[in-house]
């Protein structure tokens, strides 16, 4: 018997959430606006981790960068009266992912990268921001691979994830079209609906 061999989970994933206008303009703009740096910061990343192995100049060949849509969401937590949000989600695969083990030193450093995206975007930090309040970017850091880690500043794999409709939906529509074929059986009366 052939069997397939199991490939390590080199993934990452990452969340974006918006629901106020910033300097980018709406959150379906801001998002938009902000799409290219996203890809251009983890491109430039994954050049570090590698170099000096990989040629930069053909590398972003080998990253693939999986969009789920655009989705609105009520607000799960936070002040009741807020703006519905506007998600998605990115899931980033390729073969530059295939020589680098997930650590947390790379992770961190990522991390960081994020935070700088989501003050281009306009968001402030300096005054005490409210929990899961109104806010013009987010983008949190779900996994990469099966990196497990709790620091101070970076949790992977994001200890929420699994509780939130507007991280798993756009997931789902993204590894519904990269991972094995699921095909609904139609209702039967073994499995009634
Ligand atoms: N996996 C992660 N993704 C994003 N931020 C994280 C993660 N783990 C820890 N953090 C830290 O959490 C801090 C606060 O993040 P933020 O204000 O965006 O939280 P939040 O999005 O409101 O809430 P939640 O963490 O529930 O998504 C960030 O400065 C970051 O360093
Ligand atoms: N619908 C929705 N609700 C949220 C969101 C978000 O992105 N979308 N982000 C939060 C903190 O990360 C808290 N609540």
């Amino acid at each position: 018997m052939t069997y397939a061999k199991q490939k390590p989970e080199l993934k990452l994933v990452i969340s974006i959430g918006a629901n106020i206008p910033g300097i980018l303009g709406d959150p379906i703009r801001t998002i938009a606006a902000m799409r290219p740096h996203i890809e251009k910061s983890i491109i430039e990343w994954n050049i570090a981790l590698n170099h000096p192995k990989i040629d930069s100049q053909n590398f972003d060949k080998s990253l693939s960068f999986q969009w789920a849509p655009l989705f609105e969401t009520d607000p799960l937590g936070g002040p009741i009266d807020q703006p519905k949000f506007i998600n998605t989600v990115l899931v980033v695969e390729g073969e530059g992912f295939a020589s680098v083990t997930p650590n947390e030193k790379a992770a961190k450093c990522l991390m960081k990268k994020f935070l700088e995206l989501e003050k281009i975007a306009g968001r402030e930090r300096e005054n005490i921001e409210i929990i899961w309040g109104p806010r013009s970017l987010d983008i949190d850091f779900i996994s990469w691979g099966g990196l497990q880690i709790n620091t101070d500043t970076l949790i992977l794999p994001h200890p929420r994830f699994s509780e939130r409709n507007f991280v798993l939906i756009p997931l789902a529509e993204v590894l519904s079209k990269t991972q094995g074929k699921t095909k609904r059986i139609s209702s039967q009366n073994i499995w009634p609906e």
